[in-house]
């Protein structure tokens, strides 16, 4: 069987991951997979691993590995026919080593984004919390101000996304990303991006995974972009 391609995307909260992610599975045709969305599936679905990770995420924490690594892997595992692109995880080492023992990462990127343009992002980022979708006042705003596009129902703002909160969640991130970081450099497979700007950062992004995925010949051909 052809190789399928397995990528994950790193980086800050407000990086823009999930901005990224989402123009890479319609460029690409890579099924985009969130650690936010399995916890928030999980969550409404009432399962055990969603009702004990409910309980961290209500207080702002990261949910323990070992409920992570349950919850995604058999997952992953049964996407033996799919090319994925995986977005919020792994966060920490133990994640990366979990997933290295079930899969051969591809491509991993790394978005390195200035702490000032971070701050102000998600000071502005509204979220719809039923479906995790994330709008910008001035980047992508609703079409209705304050209102989801899909359901009309409110967006709310995490207090998370607030200075103070913000200052102890991005630095908890360069401590708990750096080995992994450093892993996936050792293994030649990581690519670093770094600006201020999606737009300007999104071209080299593109341009990377046309040569690594233009090549492959199982990807579906609707969804590689014209040259
Ligand atoms: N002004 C501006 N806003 C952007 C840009 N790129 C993304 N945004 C907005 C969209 C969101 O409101 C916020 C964060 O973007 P994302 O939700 O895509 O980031 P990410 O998935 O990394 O955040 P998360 O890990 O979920 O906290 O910033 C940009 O280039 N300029
Ligand atoms: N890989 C992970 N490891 C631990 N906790 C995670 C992971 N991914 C997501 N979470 C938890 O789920 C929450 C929601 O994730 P996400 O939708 O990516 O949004 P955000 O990081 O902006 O809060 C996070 O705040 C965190 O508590």
């Amino acid at each position: 069987m052809a190789k399928l391609f397995r990528a994950v995307i790193m980086g800050p909260p407000g990086s823009g991951k999930g901005t990224i992610s989402e123009r890479i599975a319609q460029s690409f045709g890579l099924k985009h997979l969130s650690s936010g969305d399995f916890l928030r599936e999980n969550i409404a679905a009432n399962t055990e691993a969603g009702v004990l990770a409910k309980t961290y995420i209500e207080r702002g924490l990261m949910v323990p590995d070992h409920v992570m690594t349950r919850l995604l892997l058999p997952r992953l595992e049964e996407m033996t026919r799919h090319s994925w692109l995986m977005d919020g995880f792994p966060c920490t080492l133990a994640q990366a080593k979990a997933l290295n023992s079930t899969c051969d990462l591809d491509l991993v990127i790394s978005l390195n984004i200035p702490y000032e343009t971070l701050k102000d992002r998600l000071s502005d980022r509204w979220i719809h919390p039923a479906s995790g979708r994330v709008y910008n006042m001035g980047f992508n705003p609703p079409r209705v101000q304050g209102r989801d596009d899909l359901s009309g129902e409110p967006l709310i703002q995490h207090d998370n996304d607030q200075p103070e909160a913000l200052v102890a969640r991005l630095r908890h991130y360069k401590d708990v990303a750096k080995p992994v970081i450093d892993l996936y450099k050792s293994k030649g497979i990581l690519h670093t991006f770094s600006g201020t700007e999606t737009d300007r950062i999104w071209p080299y992004i593109n341009s990377l995974l046309s040569t690594k995925i233009l090549s492959r010949p199982e990807m579906d051909t609707q969804h590689i972009p014209m040259p």
